[in-house]
């Protein structure tokens, strides 16, 4: 119980929206209370009405009141049910929308650096079955166990205006339904509730984890064990998922031998009070089976209480990811205009550290990258290229000095990100759109017939017109019916589409082999001439296009200069190009 307060007391996600949309909630609660109450009026006017028609009729009077009475709380029942799920679903949804909204936007303004902190089941499990959660918090929890307990005082209360000690024991008696076993239910079964939570949690990383490295488990010939880990966990599941259903089913056994029990004593009740006199008699009927509809509202408590640690779990996981707060970037120091216009992009004793790394990537490194030139990165495995490259799109900040664009900081500029860069990297994403779609993504404005000419600018006109469906052709996820270099001449067209003055180019070719490598390569920079060009690579292939080569080499530039003068240089370099290329360079 402690836990559910604190939870409560440092939520971020939840409680805001109690306040926002406190007077719907009010109305929810109140049609939710006036169904339950029409549905125990009906009964509790039946049983007199059925018991007073056995009766002589004496004044057809005194039989037309509770008729009249039936209709109107028969007709009101389902009239406040619907309006109540109405209400209660259109609140519901107005927080799962704004909740939702909340949550993109969060995920949305780290999406580059997300990978570093979350796992991507993770956020997954955050999007999609997370905020379900809370969805239920409302409609299984809150509604049900706040409409019971204003039942159960208002019952008691109606008992006690007839007689005060049987009121007492009503509110003793169902006190057990409403208060005692439902918290004893989160006591007993809360913990499992909860492990079941993680679990599904589990399998939702553990699962995203495996798919998304299905082939390496295939290759490695281990789709067993893929499989075995994966139906470990679910067994696990489902060996809690019986518990709780047994839990449940002795919960509500329980329920309901106390409901026999508070039947007997409403029937004593009755007789003490009502049995003396003629007309009063009728009431016994009345208050008997008057509390049928209300342990079905009763029973809600316990089962929407039971589910606490599961919305728990759901609940604290939202309000941990709300932790990861973003800092809003400085406002940029230079006009969009005068950003594209840019002459050159400069290092300035960079150094950087990944928070969870002891050692810096990156040491003091300086450079300066002049407009409409080409820049190789070279250097070993682990060197800090792809980090020196998520600096300069600003995914990532220096641990200290500066990436300065004409003199500003170029972590300002994120606003102009997509005017100011174009990136291609080694696995371009094509989605399940058609070509023409697939394309556009680099200019959402370009017209068909510009994108059709940024097809031909990669020379995969032909291809295209030939297949039946032509531009409109659907790729398929991933771009799967298109080569590894088609896929590549694509992801080029939607950067020739875009526009931007700076391509990065992380290792592009590296999937192709050496003839297609070769022509995407010439493709990519006689196409990409007027660029400022950052480009990755591992290997020699193509470095003549490259104006300056850098190499990188445990954070720090250990040889640097043009191809040529690195090849009449260093023997090292002319060596690595010739075993590369086969011949004898610049000769
Ligand atoms: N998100 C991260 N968190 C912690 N360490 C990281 C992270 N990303 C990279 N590193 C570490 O930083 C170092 C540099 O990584 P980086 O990816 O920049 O190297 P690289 O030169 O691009 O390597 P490769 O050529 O293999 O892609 C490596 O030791 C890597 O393990």
């Amino acid at each position: 119980m402690q836990t559910i307060v604190k939870m409560f007391n440092t939520d971020k996600w939840v409680l805001p929206y109690l306040r926002r949309y406190k007077k719907l909630l009010a109305l929810v609660i109140f049609l939710g209370f006036m169904t339950v109450f029409c549905g125990t009026a009906l009964m509790f006017i039946s049983g007199y009405l059925i018991s007073r028609s056995a009766q002589h009729p004496s004044n057809i009077l005194l039989v037309y009141v509770p008729i009249v009475l039936t209709r109107a709380f028969g007709i009101g029942r389902p009239v406040f049910r619907y309006a109540e799920r109405l209400t209660s679903h259109n609140w519901v949804l107005r927080l799962v929308s704004d909740l939702r909204k909340k949550l993109y936007l969060k995920v949305e303004q780290r999406a580059t650096t997300i990978r570093q902190e979350k796992q991507t089941g993770d956020v997954l499990a955050l999007l999609a079955d997370d905020i379900q959660h809370i969805e239920n918090l409302y409609l299984t929890t809150i509604f049900p166990v706040v409409i019971g307990w204003l039942l159960y005082v208002v019952f008691a209360a109606f008992v006690g205006y007839f007689n005060w000690a049987f009121g007492l024991l009503m509110l003793l008696l169902f006190g057990v339904i409403t208060i005692i076993l439902p918290l004893a239910s989160v006591a007993l079964n809360g913990a499992r509730s909860f492990k079941n939570r993680q679990l599904q949690h589990e399998v939702y990383v553990s699962l995203t984890d495996g798919v998304l490295g299905l082939t390496d488990w295939v290759i490695a010939g281990r789709q067993a064990e893929f499989v075995e880990k994966q139906t470990a966990l679910m067994n696990q599941q489902v060996k809690i998922q019986r518990q709780n259903m047994q839990f449940t089913w002795w919960r509500d056994f329980v329920i309901n031998l106390i409901v026999a029990g508070i039947t007997f004593v409403m029937l004593y009740f009755g007789k003490v009070q009502f049995g003396n006199s003629f007309l009063d008699v009728n009431y016994i009927a009345a208050f008997t089976l008057a509390i049928f509809p209300m342990v079905d509202a009763f029973q809600g408590i316990s089962a929407g209480l039971t589910d606490i640690p599961t919305h728990q779990s759901s609940l604290e996981r939202m309000n941990d990811y709300d932790e990861l707060t973003v800092t809003a970037p400085a406002a940029p120091t230079i006009t969009r205009q005068a950003a594209l216009a840019f002459k050159q992009i400069s290092f300035n004793d960079v150094t950087f550290k990944y928070t969870n790394q002891q050692r810096n990537v990156l040491n003091g490194l300086n450079m300066t990258i002049e407009r409409n030139q080409t820049y190789a990165l070279l250097g070993p495995s682990g060197a800090g290229k792809s980090t020196m490259l998520q600096l300069i799109l600003g995914d990532l900040q220096p641990t200290s000095g500066q990436i300065n664009l004409d003199g500003a900081d170029l972590s300002t500029l994120q606003e102009y990100r997509h005017d100011l860069f174009g990136v291609l990297d080694q696995q371009p994403y094509l989605f399940n759109t058609s070509i023409m779609n697939n394309v556009r993504l680099g200019n959402l404005q370009a017209t068909d017939d510009e994108v059709k000419a940024a097809i031909a600018a990669v020379g995969l006109q032909d291809l295209v017109e030939k297949l039946p469906d032509g531009y409109a052709t659907v790729m398929t996820e991933g771009g799967q019916r298109f080569s590894g270099g088609e896929r590549q001449r694509f992801a080029l067209a939607r950067i020739l589409l875009q526009d931007a003055p700076i391509i990065i180019l992380d290792e592009p070719t590296v999937s192709l082999d050496p003839i297609t490598e070769n022509e995407v390569l010439t493709m990519i920079f006689s196409l990409l001439a007027d660029k400022t060009i950052i480009w990755v690579t591992h290997h020699l292939t193509g470095i003549n296009f490259a104006n300056q080569v850098y190499f990188l080499d445990d954070g720090q530039f250990t040889m640097s200069g043009t191809p040529q003068a690195l090849y009449a240089e260093n023997a090292h370099f002319k060596q690595l190009l010739d075993l590369d290329t086969g011949v004898n360079n610049y000769q």
